[in-house]
């Protein structure tokens, strides 16, 4: 008889076995160890031209995928930062992809201001492939902007140019008169009268169909309105599911959401085919007018004009386009306004100083708002500037698109890494605000000060002192040292073009429903119970816990 080889001795082969399930048992833990070691030491190791470390990780080659699977990325980032803040920067990886959280105002300072190197490319072409669902023959059109192609630079000139000409000054009050109109307009068909109080169950939904709707009208058109009544109820579902987009979930997984984006989409090409025929429809002239129910906007006949006449931009490249404006324009504007004006009735004070502030700028004769005159309102600018800072929370990306890129004397960011800067963790930075102007902590990051964002003016000596009358503070509205820490619309070539009209649907929304009509909370106390907590998420929309119960009554101005 053959014995058998040491080799195959069972027990032998039992302590391999076991061998096995001891070193594949321990790989996370000693990975976590040597990753944890290599990720403080590098951070705190004082020397230039490092590599910024990798937040520690138990899984080698997968590195954060699983935690950024499980928690959601705006929860991951927001633990990350709450555990490592302190040693940004640092860099999140999934699989072979990269990403830095960079925290400090003068990172996002240089990284803002070099737009050639670090861009928003890559990121635009992920959008609009994998959530606008744009056609796979248009992404190389995005993918190239910035490379001199013309037809990419068509993209980039209807992207950042057209708004920037016709979202400011003039053009912009022209606009806003036209959301004022609607909006005042629809808020009448609802029949809200002086005698009788109405109670709104919950004022988030509310102003989620009201704000929106009057928003798409001016931006859109009435036409598109009337012939997609869904419009504003399948937008949402979209916009609701853009993280699932995002994540490339596909139809079965989201059918409700895919059949939202797919009628939203079939629907305006159809509206396009229809107003925008050809590529010389916009009418752009001086004497022309701002709006028109047919085509929409100047801004948004300009836009999709310059866009028509791209080859390849095919009618369902530019539905998806235009789906992108219409979630530039909407997402973060609802959700911004319902804030204005949340803050506002949340404060008796601050709804009695902004009536009477709103009612200098109306004219009873001609029932009109002297819109230009209320967006330099200080306190109204402050207001949408601590909204920003407060209760919004937004990312900016840019990805390495050069060499080696030095970020200071200690950092440089290799290629291909995408850089992230959220807005809500600068805008919460205690340490940081007091540095650059001690006076906006004077109140708590955490709390909604109105006034945040003014200076005191100084009284001359022989300057008469006016009897204080209104509780609210006044001054000079001001960003100067701290703009690089308030970076909710982005920031240096990519900032947010539309930031202007979203301050204008602000404004003019409050304007209408103070001078208007009395709005109240049902119950303060239970309405601040439902703000959410701060640093949860990294960035994402900032709703409120549950349901704001609100009254509404017109106002009685004959009787005023
Ligand atoms: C409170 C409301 C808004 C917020 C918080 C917001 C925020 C942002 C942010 C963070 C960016 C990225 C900027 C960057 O990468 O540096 C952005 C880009 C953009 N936003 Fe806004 N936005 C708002 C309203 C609007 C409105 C009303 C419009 C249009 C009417 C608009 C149009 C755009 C466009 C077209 C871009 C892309 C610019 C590019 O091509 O790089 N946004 N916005």
């Amino acid at each position: 008889m053959q014995l058998p080889s040491v080799l195959e001795h069972p027990l032998l082969y039992q302590n391999q076995l076991l061998l096995i399930i001891v070193i594949i048992a321990t790989i996370p833990l000693s990975t976590y160890a040597l990753s944890s070691f290599l990720f403080h030491r590098t951070a705190r190791i004082n020397s230039s031209g490092k590599t910024p470390p990798t937040v520690p990780y138990s899984i080698p080659g997968l590195y954060h995928v699983f935690a950024l699977l499980t928690q959601g990325p705006p929860k991951f980032f927001a633990n990350i930062i709450n555990t490592y803040g302190r040693l940004a920067p640092f860099v999140v990886r999934a699989g072979p992809l990269s990403f830095l959280v960079v925290r400090d105002a003068n990172h996002v300072k240089k990284i803002f201001q070099s737009s050639k190197t670090l861009t928003p490319t890559a990121l635009h072409v992920q959008v609009f492939d994998k959530v606008m669902g744009s056609p796979k023959e248009v992404l190389e059109i995005y993918g190239a902007v910035g490379s001199g192609r013309t037809d990419s630079e068509q993209v980039d000139y209807a992207h950042l140019t057209v708004p920037r000409l016709h979202l400011v000054g003039t053009s912009l009050t022209s606009i806003a008169e036209v959301y004022i109109a609607i909006l005042r307009r629809n808020l009448a068909k609802k029949r809200f009268n002086v005698e009788r109080w109405v109670e709104i169950q919950d004022l988030w939904s509310f102003f989620q169909v009201e704000i929106t709707r009057a928003t798409m009208e001016t931006l859109f058109g009435s036409v598109i309105l009337e012939d997609y009544p869904d419009l504003v109820q399948d937008f949402w579902k979209f916009d609701s599911n853009i993280e699932n987009f995002t994540r490339g979930l596909p139809r079965f997984m989201i059918p409700s959401a895919w059949a939202a984006r797919d009628r939203l989409r079939q629907k305006i090409k159809k509206w396009l085919q229809s107003v925008h025929e050809g590529d010389d429809f916009a009418k752009l002239g001086e004497e022309d007018p701002s709006w028109d129910q047919n085509m929409g906007s100047k801004f948004f006949q300009h836009r999709d004009s310059v866009l028509a006449k791209i080859a390849g931009m095919n009618d369902d490249a530019r539905a998806s386009e235009a789906m992108a404006i219409m979630q530039g324009s909407n997402s973060n504007t609802m959700p911004s306004t319902f804030w204005y004006i949340f803050e506002t009735l949340r404060n008796p004070d601050l709804v009695m100083h902004l009536t009477s502030e709103v009612e200098k700028r109306y004219d009873a004769n001609s029932g009109s708002y002297d819109f230009a005159a209320l967006s330099g309102i200080p306190i109204l600018q402050s207001m949408h500037t601590e909204i920003g800072r407060l209760r919004m929370a937004t990312g900016a990306i840019r990805t390495n698109e050069g060499g080696l890129f030095k970020l200071d004397e200690n950092w440089v960011i290799p290629k291909g890494t995408s850089v992230m800067i959220f807005s809500h963790d600068l805008a919460m930075n205690t340490e940081l605000w007091s540095r650059a102007r001690p006076r906006t902590v004077e109140r708590p990051l955490e709390d909604f000060w109105a006034e945040r964002f003014l200076i005191p003016e100084k009284l001359s000596r022989d300057q008469p002192k006016t009897v204080e009358v209104s509780r609210i503070g006044s001054g000079r509205f001001s960003m100067e040292g701290i703009g690089a820490l308030h970076v909710t619309f982005g920031g240096g070539h990519h900032l947010c073009p539309g930031r202007h009209f979203a301050k204008a649907v602000q404004i003019s929304t409050l304007s209408v429903l103070l001078s208007e009509y009395e709005m109240e909370l049902c119950n303060v106390g239970a309405a601040e119970r439902q703000i959410p907590p701060v640093r949860r998420a990294a960035y994402g929309t900032v709703r409120p816990l549950g349901n704001i119960p609100v009254r509404i009554r017109r106002r009685d101005r004959g009787k005023e």
